[in-house]
């Protein structure tokens, strides 16, 4: 079994009878997904709330019942995955363009579990470029106030080179800062960009990892 089902299958095994769930986005819950509509089949009785657009229709599909934030007081459970992993849990998101509903969710969540492959684990942030999402008026200075935080900023395009839009009708720029030494103060300032809707550094809400080690799955 690949080490994204196995984390993904086993984040399914916290959901619980009567949970309001978090669905995260991504190829890892994907997997967490079709778990979870096999158990919703032999009758666990859940509702979930969907990060993306993607992640709604595939619930859909496994007529996982969905709710929205009017229908709901709380989310018991958020699971997603991550791009990378830091040695304190910090979290770079976003590789999907989902950052900006998926951090929405992780907030309004009691518990964050992270599912990861080994590979997403690094000792600092920052090899994987950071997903910002901005809005569109204007993004050229918005990307110009990023680049002078001391990265290069990418606007993100589809593969016929037209920039790609996300769920919330916004851009994504992806800034390759290499080495990210304090996540914290690196997402506040981001985000005191006028221009700036969100990004995907995840500081202090991780609550649970799962990820695989030497083959063995590892619930940190
Ligand atoms: O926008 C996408 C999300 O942040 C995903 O959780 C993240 O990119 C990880 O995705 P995957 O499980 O496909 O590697």
């Amino acid at each position: 079994m690949i080490e994204k089902q196995l984390v993904g299958e086993k984040a399914a095994d916290y959901v619980k009878d009567g949970m309001v769930v978090g669905l995260g986005t991504g190829s890892t819950v994907y997997y967490t997904l079709q778990a979870l509509g096999k158990r919703i089949q032999e009758g666990l009785a859940i509702k979930g709330i969907p990060t993306s657009r993607q992640t709604e229709e595939l619930a859909r599909q496994l007529r996982i019942p969905l709710v929205s934030f009017a229908d709901i007081s709380h989310i018991d459970l958020a699971i997603d995955g991550a791009d990378e992993i830091d040695r304190n849990r910090a979290l770079i998101k976003g590789g999907g363009g989902a950052l900006l509903r998926e951090k929405i969710i992780a907030n309004a969540s009691n518990e964050l579990i992270v599912i990861a492959d080994s590979k997403k684990m690094v000792h600092t942030l920052g090899v994987f470029p950071l997903p910002i999402e901005v809005v569109r008026f204007g993004w050229e200075m918005t990307a110009k106030h990023i680049r002078d935080l001391g990265c290069v900023p990418r606007l993100r395009l589809k593969e016929d080179h037209t920039p790609f839009i996300t769920d919330n009708s916004n851009y994504i720029i992806d800034a390759h800062f290499h080495a990210i030494e304090d996540p914290h103060i690196l997402e506040q300032m981001l985000n005191s960009i006028p221009g700036v809707v969100e990004n995907g550094l995840f500081v202090g809400m991780t609550d649970k990892m799962i990820t695989v080690k030497r083959g063995k799955i590892q619930v940190l």
